[in-house]
């Protein structure tokens, strides 16, 4: 599919992806999941996988070029509650060149089979300095610094509690010790400088990433309801003198895999 013809009609290539979709997860999933960078191990801790294949299977989607995605989507029969979950082992990240629909086009096309509950996680930067990192923040809010949108068309969606209150606290009943904050997504795929971050903190952000914020506009817009949880993988820049790497950040996560899933597991078995 040329970027063109995505670009044009993303809904339409959504749509054109929920059927197959649905398909090879044998019916609609009751919700649906993103494993950002770090989170991927964890997904193993949610259930029973009942089918697995590669996200390029279905139309519109790119394999994945991210250190730490996988670029696959599994059926997952929860152990909790016995529902069915669309997880995305990986994502198409902004950076990545193909533009702001490609980027969404996972949870356009997950929206589009019936689905209306999705969770978005990420390894992140941890701005605040109350963080540790292997820690779990829920986002609470965002700030979109990519100067993007996915929104195609004079749709002027409302953004109000996009991060789902509701689901938030199901969180803290599960874990009272959870902290929130707000989560900022830059472009990248460059880490932040020192200076960047300091105005970031500035901002309000808590939280600074490359990914989740344009997928969580184009769920509301979808109308599912929305859950972020950033894993902080490292500090921001500037906060050890230390350098930043890729490699830090999947270290990170498949150092807190373990709690993640537990985490996630137990969260899912109460929405
Ligand atoms: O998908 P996420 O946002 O978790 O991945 C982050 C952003 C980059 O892909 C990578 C940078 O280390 O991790
Ligand atoms: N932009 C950004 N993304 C990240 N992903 C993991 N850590 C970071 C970070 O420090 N900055």
């Amino acid at each position: 599919m040329t970027e063109r013809t995505i670009s044009g009609s993303a809904y339409e290539a959504a749509e054109a992806a929920a059927k197959p979709l649905k398909e090879k997860l044998g019916g609609v999933p009751d919700l649906a999941l993103v494993m950002g960078s770090g989170w991927v191990p964890a997904a193993d801790a949610l259930g029973e996988t009942e089918a697995e294949f590669p996200v390029t299977e279905l139309p519109g989607f790119t394999a994945a070029a991210a250190l730490g995605h996988a670029g696959r989507i599994r059926a997952v029969r929860l152990a909790e509650s016995g529902k069915l979950a669309a997880v995305f082992l990986g994502r198409t990240h902004y950076y990545e060149g193909h533009g702001v629909a490609r980027v969404v086009h996972g949870v356009r096309t997950v929206a589009a089979t019936g689905c209306r509950t999705i969770v978005l996680t990420n390894g992140c930067g941890g701005i605040n300095a109350d963080y540790v990192v292997g820690q779990p923040v829920l986002i609470s809010d965002h700030l979109n610094l990519t100067a993007q949108s996915p929104i195609v068309g004079a749709n002027f969606v409302d953004l109000t509690n996009l991060y789902s209150p509701r689901l938030r606290e199901l969180c803290k009943q599960v874990d009272p010790s959870l902290s929130e904050g707000v989560y900022v997504q830059l472009t990248g795929p460059h880490y932040e400088t020192p200076a960047e971050i300091r105005m970031l903190r500035t901002l309000g952000a808590d939280l600074v990433g490359m990914s989740t914020v344009l997928e969580a506009i184009a769920a509301r817009e979808a109308g599912m309801e929305v859950l972020g949880i950033s894993l902080v993988t490292n500090a921001a820049a500037g906060m050890t003198g230390e350098p930043l790497s890729a490699q830090e950040v999947i270290d990170a996560g498949n150092a807190a895999a373990s709690r993640m899933g537990a985490l996630l597991r137990d969260v899912l078995g109460r929405i």
